[in-house]
């Protein structure tokens, strides 16, 4: 889940070795001495609730997605979601350790466009997390729904996952990434506000954290920028990538090559800089610009999320003053 690619990896040995997974070299280190700032972090354990609290029995479920299904239950007395973690995920020691690392990182996250965590479920033998409720579902489901979004829709809802992502890549010592940022992972509260959830977890459903070389297969095809699926070394930016294909699809009403195989489309992107068309009818000239070079082949080149929103604030007054501007004519009609 944290960007480990610029740190000088000389001065935290044991914060290093922990983070790959290299469990013997970490009992040698601790042995003598070795101190893991990284691991105030990461050994905090995540707050409990006891099982008693949930009536599973009464739980309604609401979707299933790869980890295993998300039910609405009630819990002192508010809805909250809870979260299922397959066996074939929760059996595995490491991996189920990990999880929990990556919820007890979670559990300290607060911000408006960031889902929030609420705790995991004592169980002896199923891994089960709350998380707050969103009524409104997941953007995947909103868009299925309404189709193409109006461009100040669209653009409140861009600024709303950016400021969530920016929330992500800003946190210290180490920034979050996502990784797997899709419009199912976007979801909505009953105010219309947009969070972001499930972050960093893709990597160990899927057991292929490897460190400064993080494999392709994490995340979804369809977003996946073109390094993940190359598997070279990556950082916050792939993020951005995903983040251009979302607002695409947002402006377009669903996502661009509906019909044709996911990981064919991260193929052409990776190897023949395919990307989606921005038909001047559908796209604004500035988000044009943004979307391109949120998903321009060279990571460097792409914007931070800091100055994405900085971009957005600005396409944002721009498309109020022009509707009020149509308003105003109206009325003197
Ligand atoms: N906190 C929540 N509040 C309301 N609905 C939720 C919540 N979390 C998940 N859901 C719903 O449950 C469904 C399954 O969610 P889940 O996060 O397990 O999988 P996913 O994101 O759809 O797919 P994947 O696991 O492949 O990323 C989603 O479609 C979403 O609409």
């Amino acid at each position: 889940m944290e960007d480990h690619r610029h740190q000088a990896p000389s001065t935290k040995p044991l914060s290093d070795a922990r983070s790959f997974g290299h469990q013997d070299i970490c009992k040698i280190l601790e042995a003598h001495g070795g101190i893991d700032p990284m691991g105030l972090d990461s050994q905090t354990p995540c707050f409990e609730i006891d099982s008693t609290e949930v009536d599973m029995n009464e739980a309604t479920l609401i979707g299933e997605g790869a980890y295993g299904e998300v039910y609405l239950v009630k819990w002192r007395g508010t809805e909250v979601a809870a979260k299922t973690i397959r066996s074939s995920i929760a059996s595995n020691k490491t991996v189920k350790d990990n999880f929990l690392k990556e919820l007890g990182l979670w559990q300290k996250l607060r911000h408006p466009n960031i889902v929030q965590f609420l705790g995991v479920l004592k169980h002896p033998d199923r891994l089960i997390f709350l998380t707050e409720y969103l009524r409104n579902g997941s953007l995947y489901d909103i868009l299925r729904k309404k189709g193409r979004l109006d461009p100040l829709t669209a653009v409140a809802y861009a600024l709303d996952i950016a400021r969530g992502m920016n929330y992500l890549h800003q946190h210290k010592p180490h920034a979050i990434i996502h990784r797997d940022l899709t419009p199912r992972n976007v979801l909505q509260n009953e105010a219309g506000r947009l969070k972001v959830t499930d972050f960093g977890l893709s990597k160990i459903a899927q057991g292929r954290d490897v460190g400064y070389k993080m494999t392709g297969g994490t995340g979804s095809y369809r977003y996946m920028a073109p390094e993940v699926y190359r598997r070279e070394s990556y950082g916050k930016s792939v993020d951005v990538f995903s983040f251009a294909l979302i607002v695409h699809e947002m402006f377009q009403g669903g996502p661009s090559n509906r019909g044709e195989d996911a990981e064919k489309l991260a193929d052409k992107r990776a190897y023949e800089d395919s990307r989606p068309h921005l038909p001047s009818i559908v796209y604004p000239e500035p988000i044009k610009k943004l979307l391109q070079d949120c998903w321009h082949k060279n990571p460097d080149r792409r914007p931070t999320f800091e100055e994405i929103i900085m971009h957005l604030e600005i396409i944002q007054e721009d498309l109020e003053q022009k509707a009020m501007g149509i308003c105003c004519s109206c009325a003197i009609l």
